[in-house]
């Protein structure tokens, strides 16, 4: 039976155009003839913002609502006021869709660099809260721009919230063969936040009697993220925590190119984003040196999440053919030149 996926496409800003452009390729080289691919473009972002003073209206959040996944590239440009457009536009997305898991996979791909000696067996995946924490915008200062200026930034952690993802957590750490989760939080010093998750992580565990488990703080796991990443399988930690923590493991296991990422809403009320794990890159934009291996991983991932697992192991596999033979360094086109001609072929 034929099928048609209604994709929007939010490219955003920098090297998000660029990258978006590749995954779009490989995209549509790897889906089969009877499933047809239907785009919308949303031209958001910095050049928007600079035109109208919108970052993302109802009526678009409507509109984007409509289908049944999104394709971002990155928000970001320095010629905007820094948190507009990551808050206006990004976080507004993944909050209105309640993207409440945000998840992050690293592993450490045949002949990529890594910092690290020996080559270590990197195959982990970050479960991140995606709707909460410091990131939900409960903050505000007062006596501003003065010598007494005081400002906060309230981390929201609910109960509701916590235990979902936890669960989300659980689940993938079953399915894997591994089976074990190790949460991630700071509960010596972040006692309230800190200590809802280790009950939830605990109580919610005896139902997983044959998963693992473990708890680091994190400062201690970005000893262990650099000294010894083979223990991970999967880690469950917050929205901030998970924000720091995956661009390491980004770092350790072949790169932030490399490095892919869904915003998941498991309930299917409203369509999941999937994006790169990196910004926009203003340092690199243009000079065709973003690598947007991350985007069309990131593309995997999202026709995972639709059901198309045939294709998506496609995509992982061009990826890891590719970069097993990539010698030269290549400009953003012709990594998705290349990685769309396998996926073809
Ligand atoms: N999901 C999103 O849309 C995100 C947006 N941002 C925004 O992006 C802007 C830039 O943020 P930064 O902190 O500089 O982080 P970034 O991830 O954009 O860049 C950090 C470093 O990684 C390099 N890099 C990133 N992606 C790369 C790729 N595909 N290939 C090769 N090198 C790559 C950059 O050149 C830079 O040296 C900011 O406005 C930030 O708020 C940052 C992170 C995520
Ligand atoms: C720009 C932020 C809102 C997001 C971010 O850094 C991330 O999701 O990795
Ligand atoms: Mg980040």
């Amino acid at each position: 039976m034929s099928r048609t996926i209604s994709l929007a496409v939010i490219p955003g800003d920098g090297i998000g155009q660029e990258v978006v452009a590749q995954g779009l390729k490989v995209l549509t080289a790897v889906l089969p003839q009877d499933v047809k691919l239907e785009t919308k473009q949303y031209d958001l972002g910095a050049k928007r913002w600079h035109a109208t003073g919108e970052t993302l209206t109802d009526a678009e959040l409507e509109q984007l609502r409509q289908h049944d996944a999104i394709l971002l590239g990155a928000i970001g440009d320095p010629s905007v006021p820094s948190g507009v457009l990551e808050r206006g536009l990004l976080l507004k997305l993944r909050f209105a869709f309640d993207h409440y898991v945000n998840l992050r996979p690293s592993k450490l791909f045949p002949n990529t660099e890594t910092p690290l000696a020996g080559r270590p067996d990197i195959d982990f995946v970050v479960v991140r809260e995606g709707t909460e924490g410091p990131y939900v915008g409960n903050g505000g200062s007062i006596r501003t721009g003065t010598p007494a200026e005081v400002a906060n930034e309230v981390s929201v952690n609910t109960a509701y919230g916590v235990e979902r993802v936890v669960r989300d957590a659980y689940a993938r750490a079953q399915a894997r063969p591994r089976k074990k989760l190790t949460l991630v939080h700071k509960n010596n010093v972040l006692v309230h936040a800190g200590h809802l998750w280790k009950n939830t992580f605990d109580r919610v565990g005896e139902e997983y009697p044959e998963v693992t488990t473990d708890y680091l703080h994190v400062d201690a796991a970005t000893i262990f993220l650099v000294n010894d990443p083979a223990r991970f399988d999967v880690i469950v930690t917050d929205n901030l925590f998970g924000d720091i923590i995956t661009d390491l493991a980004a770092a350790v296991s072949g790169g932030i190119g490399l490095a892919a990422s869904g915003n998941i809403n498991p309930a299917g009320d409203f369509p999941s984003m999937f994006e790169p794990v990196h910004g926009s890159a203003p340092d690199i934009a243009g000079t065709g040196k973003a690598d947007p291996t991350a985007t069309v991983l990131s593309v995997a991932l999202l026709l995972r999440h639709l059901g198309l697992e045939a294709e998506a192991v496609r995509v992982e596999d061009a990826v890891t053919a590719d970069l097993a033979g990539r010698a030269a360094a290549r400009t953003t086109d012709e990594i998705g030149d290349a990685l769309t001609v396998r996926v073809a072929g």
